[in-house]
């Protein structure tokens, strides 16, 4: 019994799988050697059958799987294309919704300015009521006996630009003049030409060689030149020259004339105008060689009377401001019959928005074909596309861009807390010896800084519109003669006036409008010589202001300081071509924006006239 219980013990199962009630699970059946043997085989070929479809419907998984996953695969890669381009599609979509609406940013700021552009376009022409009213058009230029010499004459046009393109001269019209290099090839009269030695005046600048033969041959002209270059010279010698021509012809009584009128949009540039051609035909009658020409002021704030000896003779020349001239035309205290000469300096102020009335009125005097100048340090593209319209045949003589600052005057732009201002203004004075300008754009302020200034022991004195025309004369008359150091002035009372050797300039309130920064800071730097311009800034200052700066700063090769450079241009980030305003030439802001248009908005609505352009 002993090898099946052995056998019992090596066949038992571990756990029986069922289990019946009362059964002996130690009970194993006998199965013969042999029949195990079979039993095995064919276990085992079944298992190789099973093994063998398990095989294979394991590769038939796998090969489903595969199948799956590569069709899993292909469409997810077809999705992810199918995404790509979906996206691609987006952004490039995206791409043009944002260059649309940059576009349209560009476009709406385009259209705004093309409206006011419009606006200032459909201006009328500059020409009298009366020639405007009878249609009314000269087609050619004024006739003048004046020649340039012979060698000048037969120079190929190829030789006259080599030499504008030295002295940097832009030209543009037909026809136009040539370009003289030398006073005495201009066939100036010698007492003149002496006279202009004597002052150290040798040789003309690039806005007198161009511009002086231009007006020599009567044509009409639109002058544009930097600060202190000359331009006052180059208008009024050309009316000397007529008038003496027309004295010479057959000379003036009394109540005959003016040849020509040169007015300015103020009373003291005016003056200082009159000056200069009362001292310029003083040299030429003297030595009794050249008739004496006379000349007439014409401003607001004097008594006609004082000048009744000029009255009382034949007038060659009238030098005056809008108001006061038209006053005198209305009394016919003399009369445009035989006037063929008109010259705006700071032109572009007499003509624009607001002003150009008053320009027109005066036109409506003239009974014949006038020869018309227009001279300015600034001149807005708009306003020189304006005025040319109303000009016959002109040509524009450019010297730099107009509106850019004179490259002898030294920028410096500082930070000034407004408290700290007054201050800093008596250690700014220690940077030169003076003399001195100090500007602000507010008349109260201006007598501030006078009355601080005078309590400190500096010799100052003011001027602003609301001072009395004695007040304003005796301030520049004790300035000029270096009897006084500093002088203290609204922007609009010193525009155009040529002071002798200012060493400074110190604007203690940056003007919103850049055009009247660039003509106070060209107080200094004046006829070749170098000056410093200080300008005080702080958060009052208008950041438009500040941007107009910085890129005249940078267009100048100025230092820009770094608060300054940290101004980001808003138009800039819209992607937009940064180009100067066409309204007052400032390159910090588009037309939509500018100040000026705004501030003439502001005066047109008020309707009230600034004392600038007073003389009333
Ligand atoms: N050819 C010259 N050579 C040297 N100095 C000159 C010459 N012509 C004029 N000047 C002097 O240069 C100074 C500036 O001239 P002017 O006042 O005519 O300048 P401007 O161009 O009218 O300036 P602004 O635009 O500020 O009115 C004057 O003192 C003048 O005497």
């Amino acid at each position: 019994m002993e090898p099946s219980t052995k056998r019992r013990r090596f066949q038992r199962s571990p756990s029986p799988v069922y289990k019946l009630d009362g059964e002996d699970d130690s009970y194993d059946p006998y199965i013969p050697v042999a029949q195990r043997r079979q039993q095995k085989l064919a276990k085992l070929k079944s298992w190789g059958a099973n093994a063998e479809q398990r095989a294979r419907k394991e590769q038939d998984e796998i090969d489903e799987r595969e199948d799956a996953q590569r069709e899993e695969e292909l469409l997810r890669e077809k999705a992810r294309k199918e995404r790509t381009l979906l996206l691609e599609a987006q952004e490039v979509h995206m791409k043009k919704a944002a260059e649309a609406s940059k576009k349209t940013e560009s476009e709406k700021a385009e259209e705004a300015d093309a409206e006011i552009l419009e606006a200032i376009k459909s201006r009328r022409k500059l020409a009298s009521d009366m020639e405007l009213a009878k249609g009314i058009q000269y087609t050619e230029p004024l006739k003048t006996s004046w020649r340039p010499p012979r060698y000048v004459r037969e120079r190929s046009e190829e030789q006259n630009q080599k030499i504008r393109d030295k002295y940097h001269i832009l030209v543009d019209g037909e026809d136009i003049p040539p370009p003289i290099e030398h006073f005495v090839d201009m066939k100036i009269p010698e007492p003149i030409l002496d006279f202009l030695k004597a002052n150290r005046i040798v040789s003309p600048t690039p806005i007198q060689l161009q511009g002086i033969p231009t007006a020599f041959s009567g044509r009409d002209i639109i002058g544009i030149a930097f600060t202190g270059s000359g331009k006052t010279l180059a208008f009024c010698l050309p009316l000397i020259m007529l008038a003496l021509e027309e004295e010479t012809k057959l000379p003036f009584v009394r109540g005959e004339g003016p040849v020509g009128i040169i007015l300015c949009p103020s009373r003291e540039l005016a003056n200082q105008t009159y000056e200069n051609v009362v001292t310029w035909c003083s040299a030429l009658a003297k030595g009794g060689k050249y008739p004496q020409l006379n000349t007439l002021l014409c401003i607001g704030g004097i008594s006609m009377n004082e000048q009744s000896h000029v009255m009382s003779k034949g007038l060659h020349i009238v030098v005056a401001t809008p108001g006061r001239l038209i006053d005198m035309l209305e009394k016919k205290r003399f009369t445009f019959n035989n006037c063929k000469y008109l010259c705006m300096d700071e032109a572009d102020r007499m003509i624009d928005l607001g002003f150009e009335d008053d320009v027109r009125n005066i036109m409506s005097f003239f009974k014949r074909q006038r020869q018309t100048l227009l001279f300015s340090a600034t001149m807005p593209r708009k306003i020189q596309d304006f005025a040319q319209e109303s000009l016959i045949r002109p040509v524009l003589v450019n010297v730099g861009r107009a509106g850019a600052a004179n490259l002898d005057v030294l920028q410096v732009v500082e930070y000034v807390k407004q408290e700290a201002k007054m201050v800093y203004l008596l250690e700014c004075l220690q940077k030169t010896p003076p003399p001195v300008i100090i500007f602000s754009e507010n008349k109260n302020e201006v007598d501030d800084i006078q009355e601080y200034l005078l309590l400190k022991g500096v010799e100052a004195v003011a001027i602003h519109g609301s001072k009395t025309q004695e007040e304003r004369q005796y301030a520049i008359k004790s300035f000029k003669s270096g009897a006084k150091d500093v002088m203290v002035a609204s922007g609009v009372a010193s525009k155009g006036l040529d002071f002798n050797d200012i060493q400074h300039v110190i604007i203690f309130s940056m003007p919103k409008e850049i055009e009247d920064y660039v003509h106070q800071i060209g107080r200094t730097g004046r006829s070749g010589k170098t000056g410093i311009a200080t300008t005080f800034v702080n958060m009052n200052t208008p950041e438009q202001t500040l941007l107009d700066l910085k890129y005249l700063l940078m267009e100048a090769g100025q230092k820009v300081p770094p608060f300054l450079t940290t101004i980001e241009d808003p138009r800039a980030a819209h992607g937009g071509i940064l180009k100067g305003c066409s309204v007052c030439g400032g390159l910090g802001h588009g037309i939509s924006n500018c100040p000026k248009l705004e501030d003439a908005k502001r005066r047109e609505m008020a309707s009230h006239r600034g004392d600038d352009l007073g003389g009333y």
